[in-house]
């Protein structure tokens, strides 16, 4: 069964006299543990996409299965829980917590879920240690460069392991190396298991996932192996 499974699912926005459409008609399936890329031009629905993914937006119609549950059919509560439980986001710009340190913007997902504070301590050295930004723990996000800033975010996304790490052009505002640490880091975390959906703009970091959606004014264009 893949990871997500998308039928039929369509978002629109109501419009003076009618209804401007986001997504239209998507049928797509991404297996657990799959790399996809989503590329199109600006506007084509991209962001709303992982929106619906990441269950940030509920007001769409069709169907969503998300690792065997109908999103569909929960209140907001249970969704609530399924995104903690099971997705991670990363944003272009980072959206860390400015008045919170480095270590305290690792925390905050792990006492979310209730993690002991000596648990969450465990598991904060371990990712400041694993990121290489342990140096870095005692910083506001505003004394870090962007590309540190985006290691910070990408370790927040995943600290709490989840199966699907949602990144929306995580390398759009970053210079090529630190974009290329950002590359890097999804790799690992794909080879680990993890099942990665990133929208970019950018052909060569599209092309190093498996799979390419290509969207255009809310419909599918096309998908394609990447390769
Ligand atoms: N709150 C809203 N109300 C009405 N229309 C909206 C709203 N949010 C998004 N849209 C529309 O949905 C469409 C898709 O937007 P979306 O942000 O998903 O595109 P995108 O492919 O991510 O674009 P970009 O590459 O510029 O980020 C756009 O036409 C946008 O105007």
């Amino acid at each position: 069964m893949p990871l997500i499974e998308l039928r039929d699912l369509e978002r629109s926005y109501p419009l003076a006299g009618g209804r401007s459409w986001v997504l239209r008609n998507i049928h797509l399936d991404i297996g657990e543990g799959e790399f996809v890329s989503v590329m199109g031009p600006s506007g084509a629905g991209k962001s709303s996409l992982l929106n619906v993914l990441g269950l940030m937006d509920h007001d769409w119609q069709g169907g969503y299965s998300l690792d065997g549950t109908a999103v569909e059919k929960l209140n907001s509560k249970q969704r609530q829980t399924l995104q903690r439980e099971k997705v991670g986001f990363i944003f272009q710009h980072y959206h860390l917590i400015d008045d919170l340190k480095v270590w305290e913007n690792l925390d905050l997902p792990l006492q979310y879920r209730d993690v002991p504070a000596k648990e969450r301590a465990a598991q904060v050295a371990d990712l400041l240690d694993r990121f290489n930004i342990v140096g870095k723990k005692d910083l506001y996000p505003s004394q870090l460069s962007g590309g540190q800033q985006q290691l910070v975010a990408v370790a927040r996304a995943v600290i709490t392991k989840p199966r699907l790490l949602l990144a929306d052009e995580p390398t759009g505002a970053l210079h090529s190396s630190q974009a290329r640490t950002i590359m890097d880091l999804l790799h690992e975390l794909h080879r680990g298991g993890m099942t990665i959906v990133q929208v970019t703009h950018n052909e060569g970091y599209a092309k190093e996932a498996q799979r390419i959606v290509r969207l255009f004014d809310g419909w599918i264009e096309k998908v394609a192996s990447a390769a």
